[in-house]
């Protein structure tokens, strides 16, 4: 009999939880499941969220085992999956990191920058904690883990918990690939074969071909030579995407310009126009303002009135993108597959010319024994370049937190190509350790 899996949702009052939810039961007849748990240290939050999900399975797939709880060993018992996405502090404290660089005239990103680095040092603690009752309850068990910042993420994984089945991974570069089909007439990212290599919200594309074999860069090229990846040109631009999304795509087009040989992943932005990004953004009007006005508003009303109903049959909830991948992955390692991901692994050689232990994200082979990377080949010195500044800075992050040495972050700071200047790096500093005394280890 095909096996019966069983799945817990780590920050399982994630705007994303719903998508994951309805993924999950839109591909019953290829991963069959007999026990759905959400967890979250929040268990007000997630309440809003696992009521809706309990009516949804309830309707589609009764035979399915609902739990929500914030005890750990409730939720990590008896899983094979735990797909992780938690928020260490939050919007409010994606707030924090979004604003207080602006008052420095650095870029607020969640990722990206001081914002990603103050994230960073707020995610590690929460997510090995997840890994270790994973551990602790289901010693078998793979997590699946797009908790950000992901770059420092996998590396406190990789120096924390060398040993431990996790995966990290992100799912921009498949919203990209959508895209790169869509400009070439094809449906889904899964008409196309690609080759890409570089750190997290960090890297290129090399090579994207059809089916066939057939290379798609050249066409690809000259539309990201006048539109970068905004879509609006040939009509198929998503009704979702809000404007600060959109002004992402189109920066793209300068992007591309630094090396036309490549198609870049659009977060290089933020590294190579700082300036630019600066300007537009409003510091007291961030993305996280953004999300909290939609995404969050928007997830937790339709959950809210499928409760008042009692029923999700006309709920505008919908399955996204980020749900297809994770549910790809738990696919490939439940059935061996085979099947070839962008996962965030350990270096050791896929780029011949670049640091063996950094944590970098390209293509591999994902099986019953995890991702088997491809190798790469060396990197041009632009892309060399660019990779060691920021490898470092997330290398400095994670030392950082373990050694609780503010002398490290000073150094990752000042490092990092979204900060100009030593100077301003330690002020920033002083006022992100002040803001997030309450998630960061003590540092000396
Ligand atoms: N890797 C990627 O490409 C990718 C894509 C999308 C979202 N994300 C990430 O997914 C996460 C969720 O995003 P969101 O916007 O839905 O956030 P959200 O704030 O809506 O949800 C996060 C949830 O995590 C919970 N949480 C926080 N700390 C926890 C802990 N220690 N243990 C258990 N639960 C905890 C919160 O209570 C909250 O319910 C974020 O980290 C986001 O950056 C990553
Ligand atoms: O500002 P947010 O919270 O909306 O998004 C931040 C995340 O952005 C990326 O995810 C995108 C994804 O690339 C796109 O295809 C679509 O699915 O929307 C997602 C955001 O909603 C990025 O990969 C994540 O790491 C960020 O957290
Ligand atoms: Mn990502």
């Amino acid at each position: 009999m095909t096996k019966q899996h069983s799945i817990v949702i780590a920050g399982g009052g994630s705007t994303y939880t719903p998508e994951i939810v309805l993924m999950l039961l839109d591909n019953l007849d290829k991963f069959p499941i007999r026990q759905l748990k959400l967890y979250d240290n929040d268990s007000e939050r997630q309440s809003t969220i696992a009521k809706a999900c309990e009516i949804i399975i309830k309707e589609q797939a009764p035979h399915i085992q609902f739990v929500a709880t914030d005890n750990p060993e409730i939720g990590f018992t008896d899983v094979d999956f735990v797909m992780a996405h938690i928020r260490v502090g939050k919007y409010e404290m994606r707030e924090k990191d979004e604003k207080l660089p602006l008052k420095y005239n650095v870029i607020g990103q969640e990722t990206c920058g001081p914002g990603g680095i103050a994230y960073g040092l707020r995610s590690i603690k929460g997510v090995v904690e997840i890994i270790d009752y994973m551990e602790m309850y289901s010693p078998n068990a793979w997590m699946l883990n797009y908790s950000n910042p992901a770059s420092i993420v996998a590396e406190a994984c990789r120096e924390l918990r060398p040993e431990s089945r996790v995966l990290n991974i992100c799912d921009h570069p498949i919203g990209l690939e959508d895209r790169m089909a869509k400009m070439v007439g094809l449906d889904s990212r899964k008409d196309l074969t690609i080759r890409y290599y570089g750190l997290n919200h960090f890297g290129w594309y090399t090579d994207v071909q059809d089916k066939d074999g057939n290379d798609l860069l050249p066409q690809i090229k000259s539309y990201m030579a006048e539109n970068g990846f905004n879509l609006n040109a040939i009509g198929k631009e998503t009704r979702n995407s809000d404007p600060s999304w959109l002004h992402t795509y189109d920066m793209a087009k300068f992007v591309y310009e630094l090396d036309p040989n490549t198609i870049p992943n659009t977060y290089l932005k933020y590294y190579l126009f700082p300036n630019t990004e600066v300007e537009i953004a409003d510091a007291n009007r961030t993305r996280a303002n953004e999300v909290i006005d939609g995404r969050e508003k928007r997830v937790f009303g339709e959950c809210r009135k499928i409760v008042e109903k009692g029923t999700a049959k006309e709920t505008a909830l919908e399955i996204g993108a980020h749900a297809t991948y994770i549910v790809d992955l738990a696919c490939a390692l439940s059935y061996n597959t085979h099947e070839r991901m962008l996962i965030m692994v350990e270096n050791n050689g896929a780029i011949s010319n670049f640091d063996a232990t950094a944590m970098v994200e390209i293509p591999c082979l994902v099986g019953s024994k995890g991702a088997e990377p491809l190798s790469i080949g060396s990197v041009p010195t632009f892309q060399k370049g660019l990779m060691e500044q920021q490898v470092a800075v997330e290398k400095l992050a994670v030392e950082a937190y373990t050694e609780g040495s503010k002398q490290k972050l000073y150094q990752a700071f000042a490092l990092s190509k979204t900060i100009p200047s030593a100077d301003i790096a330690k002020d920033l500093l002083d006022e992100l350790i002040e803001a997030n005394k309450d998630y960061w280890p003590t540092l000396h």
